[in-house]
């Protein structure tokens, strides 16, 4: 919870509460394919605290087994600096006592000093999910509201479904809201369930609902009409005080609101402080090690941490940018943790080419001639297959090979051929011989692989490794191919990208040809051509 002015409209310079609230244990957790350990949740819970939001909320204790132990295990192994735990749970069941419900008692018994309570607000729900009276799901939320109060509990009420019951029945749904203020919930949280809301419907329910209750309000929105931050920005400025969200807006269907585009929307754009001073340039490190941990790959577009959120590839950009940065980006990357990166492709000016020279420590200074047969030869390249915006690896190779006058080179190659060995019964083998001439010999080294590109790496290792011995440290990491032009069947060309690592850090390049080995071996030997660069390696 932060103390700040509000985030425009009204009230502007008061003192004002607001509630960074992180769902991505729990809401976040409902996304397809996302499957989280509890050893996951309570790392994720301390990146959480790290980045400084006031809440987690760890999952929904008694219900989930895995939620039970995570609560369990926060007690002894969490240390939180900032942040509360909330549990998540329902409402007692109609016709029953809450203290004597045992979804609620779990709630108790997982200790948070928060709960957060799903409760229904649309009547249709109530009549239809619920299968109860409008009048009984009220006693429900008064009844579990105030039993967890007199337990001495914070309680956040979820009002599912808020936006459509407002809409349809705004009576009852205003009343579930006084009904859980009445009976002691700090915040009420408005709900787009469904997350099919626009801004201007939000703004207008929320200000109508601040207005008819006078209850503390939240938001919590679903991104289903791709607007869930736009929402809850809609929603704060309409008087809600808690903002609910996810790490890399992970949630059910289309995901939940993204919680740090928000925070950096409320810091950078609204001036309004969401995270403690400083802490939001942490956000890119946080939303990628985070996605390390859930095995979901980044989003790079996402706004502000993605890998692509300041990249440049038009070269009319680069060349404006090569003036002024701020010309071509809407804030500085620096203040959310991220670099901006310019990417050369077809789409290169020379201007792209000088940045991205910067970038990769290479100066090309002011020669025009130089930068203009680079920029030619990227344009070429591309239109025959090459894709250097992906493999940064191969374009620093052909940047040296224009500014030193020779490709950066630690072998010759002689030849290399394949045979690839498939019995009748037995597993098929390949075998590659490749001829190279390395530290003043002529070398004559086999290999056998899986494959064809596992024989070549194997032969070429062998042969290079006395003269080369760093090569060991070398690893071939990921290997991805597409067809070009698959019109032309079997005769299309192929392209390769290879991600090389030592150990501390990987690059990727290209290779082109008329067939897979082919661009393979090209890909191939610039990788280890670039990892004996980078390590400053001299040619023996
Ligand atoms: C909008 C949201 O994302 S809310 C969070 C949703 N998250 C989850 O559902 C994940 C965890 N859920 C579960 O593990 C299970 O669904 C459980 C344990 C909660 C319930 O499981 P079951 O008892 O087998 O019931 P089931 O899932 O079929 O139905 C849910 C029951 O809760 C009731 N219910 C739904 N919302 C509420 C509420 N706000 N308050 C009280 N009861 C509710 C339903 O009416 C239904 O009751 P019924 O058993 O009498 O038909
Ligand atoms: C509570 C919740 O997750 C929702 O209404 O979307």
């Amino acid at each position: 919870m932060s103390e700040h002015s509000a985030p425009g409209g009204g009230r502007a310079g008061a003192a004002r509460r607001l509630d960074v609230y992180d769902t991505t244990l729990r809401d976040g957790a409902q996304q397809e394919g996302l499957t989280l350990s509890v050893h996951d949740k309570l790392q994720i819970a301390g990146h959480l605290d790290a980045l400084g939001v006031g809440f987690v909320e760890g999952g929904w204790p008694g219900a989930i087994p895995r939620d039970t132990e995570f609560f369990a295990r926060a007690a002894k192994e969490l240390t939180l600096q900032r942040a509360v735990l909330a549990a998540f749970g329902a409402t007692r069941r109609p016709g029953a006592r809450a203290a004597a419900d045992p979804q609620v008692r779990a709630l108790l018994d997982s200790e948070a000093p928060v709960v957060t309570l799903v409760a229904k607000s649309d009547a249709r729900h109530v009549t239809r999910a619920l299968r109860t009276t409008p009048e009984e799901n009220l006693a429900m939320v008064a009844d579990t509201v105030g039993f967890l109060r007199a337990q001495g509990r914070r309680v956040f009420l979820d009002a599912e479904h808020y936006f459509d019951g407002h809409l349809a029945d705004p009576g009852y749904a205003l009343e579930v809201v006084r009904t859980a203020a009445e009976a002691g919930a700090e915040v009420v949280v408005l709900c787009d369930t469904n997350g099919g809301m626009l801004p201007p419907q939000v703004g207008e329910v929320v200000a109508a609902t601040a207005a008819a209750t006078g209850a503390l309000l939240g938001i919590h929105a679903h991104n289903d009409s791709g607007c869930a931050v736009a929402n809850s920005l809609a929603a704060l400025q309409a008087g809600a005080v808690h903002v609910q969200g996810t790490l890399n807006g992970y949630g059910e269907r289309t995901g939940n609101a993204d919680l740090l585009t928000i925070v950096a929307d409320l810091e950078l754009k609204l001036g309004v402080p969401a995270l403690p001073a400083g802490a939001l340039r942490e956000a890119t490190r946080i939303a990628h090690a985070v996605s390390e941990i859930t095995n979901v790959p980044p989003a790079a577009r996402a706004p502000y941490y993605g890998s692509s959120a300041f990249a440049h590839k038009a070269g009319l950009h680069a060349s404006a940018i090569r003036v002024d940065p701020d010309l071509y980006q809407h804030v500085d990357p620096q203040l959310v943790g991220n670099d901006m990166r310019m990417l050369v492709s077809d789409m290169a000016g020379r201007a792209s080419i000088e940045l991205k020279g910067r970038e990769l420590g290479v100066d090309l200074g002011d020669d025009r001639d130089l930068l203009s047969r680079v920029t030619d030869r990227v344009k070429a390249d591309e239109a025959a297959g090459y894709t250097y915006e992906a493999a940064d690896a191969s374009f620093e190779l052909l940047l040296r090979e224009h500014v030193d006058g020779r490709r950066p080179s630690y072998f010759d190659v002689e030849s290399w051929r394949i045979i690839i060995e498939s019995p009748a019964q037995g597993v098929r083998v390949s075998e590659a011989t490749v001829k190279v001439h390395a530290g003043g010999r002529r070398i004559i080294a086999t290999g056998e692989g899986n494959g064809p590109v596992n024989a070549l790496d194997a032969a070429l290792r062998e042969a290079l490794l006395p003269a080369y011995p760093e090569l060991a440290d070398l690893e071939l990491v990921d290997f991805k191919v597409r067809i070009l032009d698959a019109s032309h069947g079997t005769d299309a060309v192929t392209r390769v990208l290879i991600e090389t690592t030592d150990g501390r850090r990987s690059w990727t390049t290209v290779g082109v040809g008329p067939n897979l080995v082919e661009a393979s071996w090209e890909a191939m030997v610039d990788g280890l051509t670039y990892g004996l660069l980078s390590a400053g390696v001299a040619r023996r």
